[in-house]
């Protein structure tokens, strides 16, 4: 077996300090293989957005071990996390496009990470991908005049286009309507199968579960056994 890419050990977290600290996450352990497409179900408050922010080293690890792309992120410095999170592709229900860019710009930004990718080289790598999302048409078109779906895709085509080793999804079909949040997933999951990405996708819609290799399901801070395949 080779090496988990997401190694989660015995993490717990609290928030709060003092009479009002309190804890989220209880003993989470989970292995998460490269090329895996995880899905993570659970009801509202369970902490699942709080896992996706600590294994995406957005939030510091406070107990147990975090092992993301063969670094420990529990008390890591901060250089190595921004390290990690070079190799994370984010997207977000709020899909946090900048008003004032194109559809391009927003996807190119990202690239902007990686100098060794030339200025034309993200020009063309950010086109090529809008295009792989089914957006060639809109790459000079600016958030505001994009529907909801478009802007979504707009942010998978931004997350995807570094080639990350992982990407970490929170609810990206929530603002969707069933048909287009079915598209936006199976443009992840292919883009990402052509890449050897690994996806971790918090959701709580029952129609996407199908794309997923495994589903793990979080309650009251408590990861639960992994399901097995279900497609
Ligand atoms: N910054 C914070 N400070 C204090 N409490 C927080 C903070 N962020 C989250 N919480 C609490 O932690 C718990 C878990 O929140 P989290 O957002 O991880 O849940 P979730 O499973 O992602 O929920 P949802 O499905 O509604 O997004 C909740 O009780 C929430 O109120």
């Amino acid at each position: 077996m080779p090496d988990p890419v997401i190694a989660i050990d015995c993490v717990n977290h609290y928030f709060g300090i003092g009479s009002l600290r309190k804890q989220i996450l209880f003993e989470v352990c989970a292995d998460i293989y490269s090329g895996e497409v995880v899905i993570m179900t659970g009801p509202s408050g369970s902490g699942k957005t709080t896992l996706l922010t600590l294994i995406g080293a957005l939030r510091s690890t406070q107990e147990g071990s975090m092992r993301v792309l063969g670094q420990e992120l529990r008390a890591a410095p901060h250089h190595l996390l921004v390290q990690v999170r070079r190799n994370i592709g984010y997207i977000f229900q709020a899909h946090n496009l900048l008003n004032s860019l194109t559809a391009r710009q927003n996807v190119q930004m990202s690239l902007e990470l990686h100098p060794q990718v030339s200025a034309r080289q993200a020009r063309q790598q950010s086109a090529m991908m809008l295009e792989a999302v089914g957006l060639g048409n809109w790459v000079d078109y600016y958030p505001h005049e994009l529907s909801g779906g478009q802007k979504q895709r707009v942010a998978i085509a931004r997350a995807l286009v570094s080639q990350p080793k992982i990407v970490l999804a929170d609810e990206p079909t929530a603002a969707l309507d069933k048909k287009t949040g079915r598209d936006v997933v199976e443009i992840m999951q292919s883009l990402a199968k052509q890449q050897g990405s690994t996806i971790l996708l918090v959701t709580h819609d029952n129609r996407i579960l199908d794309v997923a290799d495994r589903v793990i399901n979080m309650e009251d801070g408590r990861l639960s056994s992994l399901t097995t395949a279900l497609v």
